[in-house]
Formats: structure tokens, sequence, C-alpha cells
């Protein structure tokens, strides 16, 4: 299983680009689309759920031609939207039979079999009974990902699954979906380096509809390796390292500004050479194409 995107563009009645020439070859396993807000992760993921269709370009998934196939594709699709709607005073037992029903599961014992299963592995068994519009953010999402697998898909889109959860339930998301991974395609967008860094084995960065960067998140950190350096700063002095250094990153550190730096040479000037992580490999991209210090 293996999805080719090639030359993908797409510019809204706005004037709005944004997919420019989106060219990816997407692996089994887990895939991290990153990029900031307004990227185009959404458009590109609603592209590949055949919601939407682009201007130009081809994906495929396998030898199925997913902009003319859009059935073919669906049935073989698990997707978790960004604004996943869900009716409140259903439960989630009555929902993923629901689910299931649509998605062609006609015998009713099947379907019990199922809906049992997809609860217990997302840890909501218990509240089975219990009306959707009561969950908390951490439980609408472990349901979200219940209803993407009904029907045991080969092509997993979640789009920003883990914003606005706490850490223990953004842990337990992040098993969750570790758990599906080996023999699917499974996309995740998401403007979280995070999210990349422990789930992904291959990853894209994406800003303003182009590809920045993709390939495996420890080539992207070999490729900035030793080209990392730090220093505690300021707030007044930014504005003159950013004229005199190529700065991609700031942090707020105890009220002063943590600089990253990336440079071929040690810049000295007390700049500390530091070990380069997926951030780095992100914000390097990113400030490339927008300013670092707005994104
Ligand atoms: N239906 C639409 N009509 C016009 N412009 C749109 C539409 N949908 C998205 N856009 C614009 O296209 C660009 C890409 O948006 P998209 O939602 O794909 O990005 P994203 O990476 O998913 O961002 P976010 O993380 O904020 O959801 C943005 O500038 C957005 O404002």
């Amino acid at each position: 299983m293996e999805l080719i995107i090639k030359n993908l563009s797409k510019t809204y009645a706005n004037g709005v680009k944004a997919l420019n020439d989106i060219t990816l070859t997407i692996p089994q396993g887990m895939f991290g689309l990153l990029g900031p807000n307004g990227a185009g992760k959404s458009t590109l993921m609603r592209t590949i759920a055949t919601l939407q269709d682009p201007d130009s370009g081809s994906i495929m998934l396998d030898d199925i031609d997913v902009l003319a196939e859009k059935q073919k594709v669906r049935e073989r699709l698990g997707y978790l939207p960004q604004d996943f709607g869900l009716y409140p005073r259903i439960n989630a037992e009555v929902m993923l039979d629901h689910i299931a029903q649509m998605k062609g599961i006609g015998n009713k014992g099947e379907r019990k079999a199922l809906v049992e299963n997809l609860l217990q592995k997302v840890n909501l068994y218990s509240h089975r009974k219990k009306g959707l519009g009561t969950y908390s953010g951490g439980m609408r999402q472990r349901f979200g990902i219940a209803q993407a697998l009904v029907g045991s898909p080969s092509l997993i889109i979640v789009d920003e699954p883990t914003a606005g959860l706490d850490p223990s339930e953004r842990n337990r998301f992040y098993n969750l979906l570790s758990e599906i991974g080996e023999n699917t395609v499974v996309i995740l967008s998401t403007h979280i380096v995070e999210d990349v860094n422990t789930l992904c084995s291959n990853m894209a960065i994406i800003c303003q509809g182009e590809v920045l960067m993709q390939g495996k998140p420890a080539e992207g950190i070999a490729s900035v390796q030793g080209k990392i350096y730090k220093k505690s700063v300021e707030k007044a002095e930014l504005g003159d390292y950013r004229e005199k250094y190529s700065v991609i990153s700031t942090k707020l550190l105890e009220g002063k500004l943590s600089l990253r730096i990336e440079s071929e040479e040690d810049p000295g000037n007390g700049f500390i050479a530091v070990p380069a992580d997926l951030e780095d490999v992100y914000f390097s991209h990113i400030s490339k194409k927008v300013d670092p210090i707005t994104i």
C-alpha cells in the first residue's frame, strides 16, 4: 500500500493558493504531515479523502486513481476530520453501529461484535451508553478513531487530532494510533512537532502549500546536526541578533529570550552548540518561508 501524490495544486475562489504543486510519496505506516496554521494540510487531507477536488495533479493509492475512483477510495478509507461533529444525544454504541451499517456491514451479529471490539480498543466500553455530547475532548477523539477504524480501512487520515488534548489524553491517543500503523497508510496531519517525533516513521513539512522537506525524521535531524546554536539574550536585543544571524526560533525562558540559530560555522559571541532535534528541522525549513518570530 502506497499513496503517490503528483503535482497537486488548488487555488480557492478567493485567490488563496492552498496547494502549490505538491508531490509526495506516502508509504505504509505512520506518516506525519507537519505545517503551521494555513499551510494547506486540511486542504490536502480533504482532497485525499475525496471530499474536494484539486485544480490539477494526480493521487494514486496503489492502482486506484483517487480523484476518479472515489467510491473505491471511500471503501478503504477511515477519516477523522479536524472538525469532527457528533450527535450529542446519541450514544457511542448506537452511533458506531450506524456507521458500520453505512459502511456496508449488514449482518447484525457481526456489527455488534465489531462495535464492542472497537469500544474496548479505544477504552470507551464503559461509557458506551452515554450521550456523545457528554464526552471530554480526549474521549471524543478516541471515539473519532473508533469510527475511523470501522470496516478495517487501509488508508487512515487523522487531521490535527491532538490539538486541545491534555498530556495524559494525548498519550492515550498516541498509544491508540501507534497500534494501527502496520499494514495501513496512516496520515497524521499536525502542527505539533512532538506528534510526529513520537509516532511517525516518515514525514513531510509543508508551508504555504509547498512541500519543504520529506523523508524520515532522523534524516531531517541529520541534515541540520552540527549547525544549531543557542543563546539566551534580552528581549530588546532580538532585532540586532536577527540582523546578524539566521534565527530559526525563540522561546521565552525565565523572562529572557532563548534564541536558536542555524549556522554553518561556530558563530562565537557566546552561542553554544546544541544537538539538533525535530523542532529545529521544522523551524529551519519554516523560517525560510515565514517570519520565525510570528509563527
Ligand atoms: N474553503 C476555503 N475557501 C477559501 N480559502 C480557504 C478555504 N479553505 C481553506 N482556505 C485557505 O487555504 C489556506 C490553507 O488552509 P488549510 O485549512 O488547508 O490549512 P491547514 O494547514 O489545515 O491550516 P489549519 O492548521 O489552520 O487548519 C489557508 O490560507 C486558508 O485560509
